[in-house]
């Protein structure tokens, strides 16, 4: 079996990216900022914006963090969107999700401008997704593209399964399979026959958000597996894969956690320096 070492390959990328920005600094004068827009005291997305910042600081990205009490206000959010669609050294904006109650995310998710849209969530990122048109793609599924791509995995003329339907992951992914052109199912809770769905799946990407999800029998031999899943559990963090029972069976797999996880990220660095080349004209 082959590990998919996402954080690895992560570390490489960080490393290029730190190298590209280098030289971008030195032909241009400036730096790529990123905005990050962590509101609420969610514990979770505390440690990924604190990860965010360090991969940033490896890639010398500038990253200005924006923490903002649970209490704000939807006027008060909107108006830091606005600031940072104005402000010339941001070259990405990223609002952290989930937000509090009370907010409506989708409002301010359409207001962020598109050329700064580096997390992919903005309908024009993802109309263009869909269009086959360039744009920036959400980091998860984009992330996943980019591991495939550096163990020279080729999902075409392959059937591929997604299992998960989410706005964030299995929906854009399952547009990114295609785009490589890829026999694409996309399953979920309501699909009849999972099982039987994903034993005729080439390459497997599991969505779910839920642990051992799946299992060894679900799984054709010599299968590729992506496990997309952040559980946390009693055991610590845990796929939605059984990751020892599939061991065995599948010719690759990623591990979690130090696979999709640590890609993600990677990939907000490669589109925030995509960004910043747009900008100067590159
Ligand atoms: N606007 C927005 N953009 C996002 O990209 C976004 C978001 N909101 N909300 C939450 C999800 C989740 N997400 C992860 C990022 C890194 C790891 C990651 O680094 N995971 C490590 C482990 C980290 C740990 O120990 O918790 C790993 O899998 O190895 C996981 C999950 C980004 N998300």
């Amino acid at each position: 079996m082959i590990l998919l070492d996402g954080k690895a390959t992560a570390a490489a990328i960080r490393k290029e990216l730190g190298e590209k920005v280098g030289i971008l600094k030195s032909t241009t004068g400036k730096v790529p900022g990123l905005a990050v827009i962590l509101a609420g005291e969610d514990p979770a997305s505390a440690v990924y914006v604190r990860n965010k910042e360090r991969a940033c600081a490896e890639a010398g990205i500038v990253s200005k963090g924006y923490k903002l009490p649970a209490s704000t206000t939807q006027e008060e959010l909107e108006g830091l969107i606005r600031k940072l669609n104005e402000d010339d050294s941001v070259h990405g904006i990223l609002l952290q999700l989930p937000v509090p109650q009370g907010l409506d995310s989708d409002r301010c998710l359409d207001l962020i401008d598109p050329d700064k849209d580096v997390d992919g969530f903005h309908p024009v990122s993802v109309g263009r997704l869909t269009l086959g048109l360039p744009g920036f793609r959400s980091c998860t599924p984009a992330g996943v593209m980019t591991l495939l791509d550096r163990y020279g995995l080729d999902v075409s003329g392959k059937k591929a399964v997604v299992i998960g339907r989410s706005n964030i992951v299995g929906k854009p992914l399952a547009l990114m399979l295609l785009q490589r052109n890829a026999t694409v199912t996309v399953c979920h809770s309501r699909t009849a026959n999972l099982a039987e769905e994903v034993r005729s799946a080439d390459f497997v990407f599991a969505a779910v958000g839920r642990p051992l999800f799946v299992t060894r029998d679900m799984v054709k031999d010599g299968a590729v597996v992506v496990d997309v899943g952040i559980n946390r559990t009693d055991a610590g963090l845990v796929g939605d894969c059984d990751f020892k029972a599939l061991e065995s069976k599948v010719a690759a797999m990623t591990p979690v956690p130090g696979g999709v996880g640590p890609m993600t990220i990677a990939q907000l660095l490669i589109n925030t320096v995509r960004s910043f080349e747009m900008k100067q004209g590159l």
